[in-house]
């Protein structure tokens, strides 16, 4: 079954082309990574893809929904953690799960549990109660990470999942990722950490000027060859490419 369907979509900051002609299909249970130099279009696929900014033309579908046009049903099934994103300053984190488990409907009891297994695997038990705005960059960021994981999503969107974490929460979140693909979800992540996307994802495509440039299966690779050999190589050829392009 398809998660993830793009089809020529095209997005335009005025005169600044962010997403040009871009197609790609993602399955269920894929773990796929989108990685690409600054500016290539990551964030802005998926903007489109969780609803926040709607495309000038093509056709995006998440589980079969258009997230422009059903932002609810894609916010629903989906869970997002957007780059740069912190819980509330005036919450304690038990406070935003409860308002997080109030806004997806889930039960007080369930919200109890989730809020103290994830406390419990990423380690900020005893900051359950301390206003986030007093919390370190990485203690917001495993709030986050907890947060869009509470209603156990089918499809996940993750900007930067191992931002400001420190090594052993770092492996913690890794396990944890591995294991909600394992159980048959799908898991989008953005990253400029070529070597996590080699270790976590099972299919990585590279972005660069709004398109998909290369679609990479790491465990494919040869011996000698690394996800970021292919990540430059491609960048580099598609450089040179269009520069060979201009000179005609
Ligand atoms: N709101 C905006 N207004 C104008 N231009 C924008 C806007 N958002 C993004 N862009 C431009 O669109 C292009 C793609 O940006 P996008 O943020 O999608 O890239 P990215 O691959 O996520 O980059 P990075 O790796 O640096 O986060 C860039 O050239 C950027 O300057």
């Amino acid at each position: 079954m398809t998660a993830i369907e793009i089809e020529s979509l095209r997005k335009s900051y005025g005169d600044m082309t962010a997403i040009a002609d871009l197609s790609l299909r993602i399955d269920d249970g894929e773990f796929f990574g989108l990685l690409g130099p600054n500016g290539a279009g990551k964030t802005t696929t998926m903007e489109i893809l969780t609803g926040q900014l709607s495309p000038d033309s093509g056709q995006a579908t998440v589980l079969g929904a258009d997230p422009a046009a059903q932002p609810t049903v894609v916010r629903e099934r989906a869970g997002i953690l957007p780059e740069k994103e912190s819980p509330p300053s005036f919450m304690t984190p038990r406070e935003y799960f409860d308002f997080v488990g109030a806004i997806r409907d889930i039960p007080a009891d369930a919200v109890t549990a989730q809020t103290e297994s994830w406390a419990d695997r990423l380690g900020f038990t005893a900051k359950l109660d301390t206003l986030s705005s007093d919390l370190s960059r990485g203690q917001q960021q495993k709030v986050m990470i907890a947060g869009a994981f509470f209603h156990e999503p089918d499809v996940v969107f993750i900007d930067e999942p191992l931002a400001n974490l420190d090594p052993i929460v770092q492996e913690r979140v890794k396990r944890f990722l591995r294991s909600y693909r394992d159980a048959g979800n799908t898991i989008v992540v953005t990253t400029h950490g070529v070597d996590v996307a080699a270790e976590l994802c099972s299919r990585v495509g590279v972005m660069y000027e709004g398109d998909l440039v290369a679609d990479v299966r790491p465990a494919a690779l040869d011996a000698d060859e690394t996800l970021l050999d292919v990540f430059l190589d491609t960048v580099d050829a598609t450089v040179d490419r269009e520069e060979q392009t201009v000179d005609i």
